[in-house]
């Protein structure tokens, strides 16, 4: 009910992650990237980080019973049509968030495979990846490792364009249905940021944009990822999301916003959207 005024359907999406003290990163980036796209956005913290644009200070686990307990309160009430994961810390909270989502589907499950922060903290140990391969990978309908993500998660260094499409291949065969790899932390391509995708009916493709010189870059994975949740939710194609996704992710990049004196975060005003004129 609601007399005299208007009810507004709106798609409603999670990010299951951590936090960020300083904003930049994780659930806030997340947050901030939801709320650009016009979002209904929910969350499921999974820890927390006493973090600034320098790195990584401390972590701390929400215990995994009140994951679970997050999960049913979410399910019980929302109507959450895609849902991300980011920085998930270690083993249990990995194998939580699997739990959780076989109890209670969230629709479209993006897994970002946050590993190392900017500065070179761990947000996820060691022993959790066999735990990510083998219980949370297999329920996803898209999986965004960086370079060095996709390395550890097919266990051979990725080193030229055959490597990274032969490893979306080895990492859509663990059950995922869309791979894409991003090729942010490559060596060899000084002037252009090029990231491959790999989509569940076999079709793949480059997407490419000139690379921009600087260290504010804190989060960039986050929005990416976040973007592409955001546009699931509203009924949009894979394939028409990702060239957009990657342009507002630039986008972010390129029109500087001075906060913090190290990785800075990104611009998350930046007005891009699926379906304008430019955008098509
Ligand atoms: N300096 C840059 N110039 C242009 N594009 C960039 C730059 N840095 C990252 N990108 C793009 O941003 C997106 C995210 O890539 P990146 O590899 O940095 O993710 P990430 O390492 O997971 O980020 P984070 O862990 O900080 O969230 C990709 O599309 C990548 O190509
Ligand atoms: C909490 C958190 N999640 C993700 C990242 C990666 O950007 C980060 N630095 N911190």
């Amino acid at each position: 009910m609601n007399a005299g005024g208007i009810m507004i359907d709106i798609p409603q999406v999670i990010t299951i992650a951590s936090t960020d003290a300083s904003g930049g990163a994780g659930i806030n980036a997340d947050l901030k990237t939801f709320h650009n796209q016009g979002v209904y956005a929910a969350t499921i913290v999974v820890g927390l980080t006493a973090q600034n644009t320098y790195g990584v200070q401390d972590q701390y686990p929400i215990p995994a019973k009140f994951i679970l307990e997050e999960f049913k309160s979410i399910a019980d009430d929302l109507d959450i049509k895609a849902a991300k994961t980011g920085a998930l810390l270690d083993e249990v909270r990995v194998h939580a968030v699997a739990q959780g989502w076989q109890s209670h589907n969230l629709g479209k499950l993006i897994i970002d495979p946050v590993m190392v922060a900017k500065g070179g903290s761990h947000l996820l140990s060691d022993t959790a990846i066999d735990t990510l391969k083998t219980e949370l990978i297999p329920l996803a309908f898209l999986i965004t490792p960086n370079l060095p993500e996709a390395e550890i998660l097919v266990g051979r260094s990725l080193k030229t364009d055959q490597d990274i499409i032969h490893a979306a291949m080895t990492i859509q065969n663990m059950g995922v249905k869309n791979v894409l790899i991003k090729g942010g932390h490559r060596a060899d391509l000084k002037n252009e940021f090029a990231d491959y995708i790999l989509y569940a009916d076999g079709s793949s493709e480059w997407l490419t944009m000139p690379g921009i010189k600087t260290k504010r870059t804190h989060g960039t994975g986050d929005t990416l990822s976040s973007f592409i949740t955001a546009n699931l939710a509203k009924g949009y194609d894979l394939k028409d999301i990702m060239p957009v996704a990657k342009k507002f992710t630039y986008e972010a990049i390129r029109q500087t916003i001075n906060v913090g004196h190290g990785h800075g975060p990104l611009n998350h005003w930046v007005a891009i959207t699926m379906g304008t004129e430019d955008n098509k």
